[in-house]
C-alpha cells in the first residue's frame, strides 16, 4: 500500500510539472486562449511595481531550484522525505515555484523589438518551435522518466533496485554538455515580438541557467571525477566550437 501511494504520488507529481511546463510554452506564445495569463496578458500597472514582482518572481524560482539541488540540502531533507519520492518532490515544488512565476507575472507591455521582415519572423517563430523540441529531445536522452522522477516511484513500487546515476554522452551531448538548457535559451530568445516584460523574463532566466549550469558542473564533477572533467575538455558548454577549457588548454601550450 505505501509502495503504491509514493507510485500515485509520484504521478501526480509529473502530471503537475507536464501541465506547467505546458503553461509555459502557451505563456511564452502568448497563446491567452489556452491559458490563465501570458508573459503580456492583463491590465499593466506601474512599471516599478511590475518590475519588482517580476524579479521577486524569477528569485524565487531560482532560489528553490538551487538550493534543493544542492547535495547539503538533498542530505538534509531524505531525512524527512523518503528517497523513493525525493526527486518527484522536488518536481513538485519545481513545478509549483513555475505556476507562482506564470500565475502572479505583471505584464510590461512596451515593445522593445518588433522583428516586420517576413522571413526573420518566420526564422523565430520556428526557432522557439525548434528550442522546445531541443529541450523535449534532451529530457529522453538522459532519461526522461528518471529525470521527473517517476522511474523511482515505479521501482520503488515494482521492489526494482534504483541504479545510481552514469556519466552519459547520448544524442545531442555528444556535442553541447547542456543541450536542455540550450533549447531554454533558443526558446526564450526566439521572440519576433520583444516586450519589456519578456525581455526581463528571458534575461533573468538566462542568467539563472548560466549559473545555474556552473553550479550543475561542479556537483556532476564531484559525482563523475575524471570522466566528466574530460568531457568537458572535450565538448562545448552550448555552442559549437571551442569550449572555455579546451581554449584555456591551447593557450597554455601556446605560453
Ligand atoms: C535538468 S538535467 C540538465 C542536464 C544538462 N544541464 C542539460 O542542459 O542538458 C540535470 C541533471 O542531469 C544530470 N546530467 C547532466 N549532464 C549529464 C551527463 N552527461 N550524464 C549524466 N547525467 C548528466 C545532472 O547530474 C543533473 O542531475
Amino acid at each position: 500500500m505505501k509502495k503504491l501511494i509514493a507510485f500515485i504520488y509520484g504521478a501526480i507529481c509529473y502530471l503537475i510539472f507536464f501541465v506547467s511546463f505546458l503553461w509555459l510554452i502557451l505563456f511564452l506564445r502568448n497563446f491567452g486562449a489556452y491559458v490563465a495569463t501570458t508573459v503580456n496578458s492583463g491590465a499593466a500597472g506601474p512599471i516599478l511595481q511590475s518590475l519588482l514582482i517580476n524579479l521577486g518572481l524569477i528569485a524565487l524560482f531560482r532560489i528553490q531550484h538551487t538550493v534543493m539541488a544542492r547535495k547539503s540540502f538533498k542530505d538534509w531533507w531524505t531525512k524527512l522525505v523518503p528517497k523513493p519520492v525525493e526527486r518527484s518532490t522536488y518536481v513538485l515544488f519545481s513545478s509549483i515555484a513555475l505556476i507562482l512565476l506564470l500565475w502572479f507575472w505583471q505584464p510590461l507591455p512596451e515593445t522593445v523589438w518588433q522583428v516586420e521582415t517576413a522571413w526573420a519572423s518566420l526564422v523565430l517563430q520556428w526557432g522557439f518551435w525548434l528550442g522546445w523540441m531541443i529541450v523535449f529531445l534532451s529530457t529522453w536522452m538522459i532519461d526522461h522518466f528518471n529525470l521527473f522522477g517517476l522511474k523511482q516511484v515505479w521501482n520503488y513500487m515494482r521492489d526494482r533496485k534504483q541504479n545510481p546515476p552514469q556519466f552519459m554522452e547520448p544524442g545531442f551531448y555528444k556535442y553541447f554538455r547542456h543541450p536542455l538548457m540550450l533549447g531554454f535559451l533558443i526558446a526564450f530568445w526566439s521572440i519576433s515580438h520583444m516586450t519589456v516584460g519578456h525581455l526581463i523574463f528571458s534575461c533573468g532566466m538566462t542568467l539563472y541557467i548560466v549559473i545555474g549550469v556552473y553550479y550543475e558542473e561542479r556537483a556532476i564533477v564531484r559525482r563523475f571525477g575524471g570522466k566528466y572533467e574530460d568531457y568537458r575538455k572535450r565538448v562545448p558548454k552550448f555552442f559549437p566550437g571551442l569550449s572555455i577549457k579546451e581554449k584555456e588548454y591551447k593557450q597554455e601550450e601556446l605560453a
